[in-house]
């Protein structure tokens, strides 16, 4: 809960105590509307801050009570440039004068400190709230969240302020910002520490160090200069006292909802408001300079503590420990290896959830239903792996793709593991398994019981318990990152692979492949399409699997076979015949592999686009009189067909739902792009073929999102079968969306947009095979335009 501004007020300190006739005189005369006389003229102080004591001025006459704020510069001997009021003053008159900044109004300024002992000005007084916690205590969570994201709009505008302008241009100089910044406060802590003064930390000094050597370089420019608060933080703002909006900052005008961010999603919305450029290169360095800062503010703080002319009581006398402790945050920090993601949060929760489905920002939403609003759980679960996506994958991207392109490309990555784990026990695991697929699972496996019977030591190695559609708010989040299903036990072929298990595979298959695959020790692949025959039409396939005796006997070679290539790769789900003379659909089985067979044979990864897909890749294998045990046919012989048709269904829809989230990060990435890059004079995003574009993009990936949403339902309530039709049509309205908006996205970057230094050009390359890879679009277009047929004979 806020304070009350008026109850923040005490006893003037006695090492602040000045003449208050003196001050009464000077105001009946330079303050606009100042009382000559006054029947009750008292003085207080406000005891938040400590660098220059501020006063709070009552007069009443008659029955009315005026209210002015004071500020002056503390009594002694004063750092060099430190506690300027004048700078202040100066600062706030510019922007209350000419810009919508709502600061308070100033109405004087006295430089002549034979009146009260030091410079000082008046202002208004604003009846507000200050937040002197910035975790908000007390505060409703659903409106913290806009008071971040305000504040930081705030600043932003605070930067955008022309200087020129406002005639602060002539105000100091624009270049080497930090690095005079570094030396003045390097040069304050020395005069602030030492012999009979706070005491003097070594780390510190090198600390300053650390940061002369680290000064970005777009400083020496001064091509980003602009005005800087120099304390902007939440209890230097006033809020407005009912209405929750923040009246100054001392004083800016905004509305306040949601719940505290993190750290990157306040920065996106900085950077997006101010059109800033995400700050990652020079993030480490600004921190450390904003902790070095503090600590020599704090460091003068305990200095005048000691001399007995600071403000602020208690805390005085604990800053200089507070001191020492910023120092040890700056260092600590400074030795991270990584201390922001590659790129901002794919979307911050209240942009998030502006469109379609994912308008799920409120309880009330949520309760007031809607055709595809997800229900609490499935929130819940969504708001845990869009954290996890910022906070643990994004930032890996760039690190995988390092080993992905080096010599070592066919290992897995050792943090890769390491997510995987997490993601376990924070139970995004499995999550795309169906109820009714697990519920028959848990049938075979341990007759009904729901505890982790199958003895992996961890819960939740069935899954959620969701529904497809369910999954599909979830499955798209983790299509945002070519790295990310694998990490969540959900990236394909595993989950078609596992489905199949699921619905087909018998106790004794369950327990040895499905159980290491449930578990993420074990990875897979699927074995149908074979380069010799056109695969699209899966009657073609050569493949043989001969009868002897208690086996199998395979023969033939398969390519595209993904996943194959992964040193993790153990199992291999392989098509072939079994009977070439039976009626077509019939010949045609499904068999269990161990990828270590004697005749299995690994040929050569293929690439798409160049990309190999590493560690994972798409393997050409040849099948040389391989073995395998009798029992591992699924299902029994010339059920192939069967088993590819339930396989196909839910199993592929996740890569619609996949494309969805790829084509949504493409979306995130144009759009920064388009704040921070100029041409011709003007932004990319202020360019009109820019909107226009970006606008039927987010039209396409709407009107998508609700046809994958749609075919998620009907599998649902009607089955595979029934639901072909929307299966189709959101397959083949996937892919082409996405290739769109990527391709969009890509153009916006120009040259960078097709390099490797984007994740856009992987996302493209795979949203494209995806208009084969699943089927290519002329056989689920055939599939639709059979099914209108049919409706029009009927
Ligand atoms: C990245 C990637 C990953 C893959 N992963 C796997 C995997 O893990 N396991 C696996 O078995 N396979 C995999 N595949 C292979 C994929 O399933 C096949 O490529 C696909 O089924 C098409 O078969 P095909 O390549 O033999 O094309 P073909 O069957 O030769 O078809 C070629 C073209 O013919 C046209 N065509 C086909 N049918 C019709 C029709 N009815 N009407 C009009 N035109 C038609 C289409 O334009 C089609 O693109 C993968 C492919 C890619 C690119």
């Amino acid at each position: 809960m806020g304070q009350r501004t008026g109850e923040l007020v005490g006893e003037v300190n006695s090492a602040h105590k000045f003449d208050t006739d003196a001050l009464f005189r000077y105001c009946s005369v330079h303050v606009e509307g100042f009382p000559v006389s006054s029947s009750r003229f008292s003085v207080s102080q406000f005891g938040h801050g400590q660098s220059n004591p501020t006063y709070l001025l009552e007069l009443q006459s008659d029955h009315l009570v005026k209210r002015y704020v004071m500020r002056k510069k503390p009594p002694g001997k004063l750092l060099q440039s430190a506690h300027a009021v004048e700078r202040e003053f100066q600062v706030l008159h510019a922007l209350g004068t000419h810009t919508l900044v709502p600061v308070p109004k100033v109405f004087c300024l006295c430089t002549d400190s034979s009146v009260i002992g030091t410079p000082f000005y008046i202002m208004e007084f604003l009846e507000g709230r200050i937040f002197v916690d910035p975790m908000l205590p007390g505060v409703a969570p659903d409106r913290r969240r806009a008071l971040y994201h305000a504040t930081a709009n705030a600043l932003a505008s605070l930067h955008s302020a022309d200087v020129d302008a406002i005639g602060l241009g002539g105000y100091g100089r624009r270049n080497n910002y930090c690095n005079r910044q570094v030396e003045r406060w390097a040069k304050q802590y020395i005069a602030s520490t030492g012999e009979g003064k706070s005491e003097r930390n070594p780390k510190m000094l090198m600390l300053i160090d650390w940061l002369r050597q680290n000064i970005p370089s777009e400083d020496s420019s001064g091509s980003t200069a602009g005005l800087v608060h120099g304390d902007f933080r939440m209890d230097n703002l006033v809020f407005h006292p009912i209405e929750g909006k923040v009246r100054h900052n001392n004083g800016f005008e905004l509305d306040i909802t949601e719940g505290v961010p993190s750290l990157e999603e306040y920065l996106s919305d900085y950077c997006s408001a101010a059109g800033k450029q995400w700050p990652v290169a020079s993030w480490k360095f600004y921190i450390a300079f904003s902790l070095f800062r503090g600590a020599s503010i704090l460091a003068g703080v305990h200095s005048r503590y000691i001399m007995g002319n600071a403000s602020g009581g208690k805390r005085a006398q604990d800053a200089g420990e507070k001191a020492n402790d910023l120092i040890q945050i700056a260092w600590s920090y400074i030795q991270r290896e990584t201390v922001l993601s590659q790129n901002p949060p794919s979307v911050t929760r209240g942009k998030d959830y502006a469109y379609g489905i994912a308008n799920d920002k409120k309880d009330e939403g949520l309760e007031s239903g809607g055709r595809f609003v997800p229900n609490k759980k499935v929130k819940e679960l969504r708001d845990k792996l869009i954290k996890f996506m910022e906070e643990r994958v994004y930032p890996m991207e760039q690190e995988f793709s390092k080993l992905a392109q080096s010599s070592m490309r066919w290992t897995v990555h050792p943090q890769e593991e390491k997510l995987k784990e997490i993601a376990k026990k924070e139970g995004l695991w499995n999550l795309f398994i169906p109820l009714d697929s697990a519920a028959r699972a848990r049938e075979i496996l341990f007759e009904g019981r729901s505890d982790d019977a199958i003895g992996t030591g961890f819960p939740n190695q069935l899954g959620a318990g969701l529904s497809n559609l369910e999954y599909g708010y979830l499955c798209e989040i983790m299509g945002r990152s070519v790295w990310a299903p694998q990490v969540f036990n959900c990236g394909a072929p595993d989950t078609g692979n596992m489905e199949v298990l699921l619905r087909y595979g018998n106790k004794e298959q369950l327990q040895e492949w499905l159980i290491p695959l449930l578990s993420g020790t074990i990875r897979s692949g699927f074995a149908m399409t074979e380069p010799q025959v056109a695969s699209s039409d899966a009657t073609n396939i050569e493949c043989s699997i001969r009868r002897e005796g208690d086996s199998y006997v395979i023969n033939g070679k398969k390519w595209w076979t993904s996943g194959a290539m992964d040193p993790r790769c153990k199992l291999l789900i392989l098509m072939g015949k079994t009977d070439f003379n039976a009626p077509i659909h019939k010949q045609q089985s499904m068999i269990l592999v161990d990828i270590n067979t004697p005749g299995v044979k690994i040929l050569r990864p293929l690439t798409v686009f160049g990309f190999d897909d590493a560690p994972h890749g798409h393997a050409e294998v040849s099948f040389e009189n391989v073995r395998v045990p009798a029992k591992n046919i699924l299902l029994g012989e010339g059920r192939g067909f069967e088993i590819a048709q339930g396989r196909l269904g839910p199993g592929r829809l996740h890569h619609c739902m996949r494309l969805i989230g790829a084509a949504e990060r493409g979306i995130q990435l144009m759009v920064q792009r388009s704040l921070q890059r100029k041409t011709f004079g003007k932004l990319i995003a202020q360019h009109g073929s820019f909107v226009s574009d970006l606008a039927k993009c987010r039209i396409e990936l709407e009107k998508t999102r609700l046809l994958v949403f749609e075919a998620a339902d009907q599998l649902d309530r009607f089955g595979n079968k029934k639901a072909r039709g929307a299966l189709a049509m959101a397959k083949v309205a996937a892919p082409n969306m996405a290739i769109t908006v990527l391709d969009t996205a890509m153009q916006v970057h120009g040259a960078a947009g097709v390099s490797g230094d984007t994740v856009l050009a992987h996302l493209w390359a795979t949203a494209r095979t995806l208009r084969i890879a699943d089927g290519p679009d002329e056989v689920h277009l055939g599939t639709i335009a059979k099914l209108e047929l049919q409706r029009a004979k009927l």
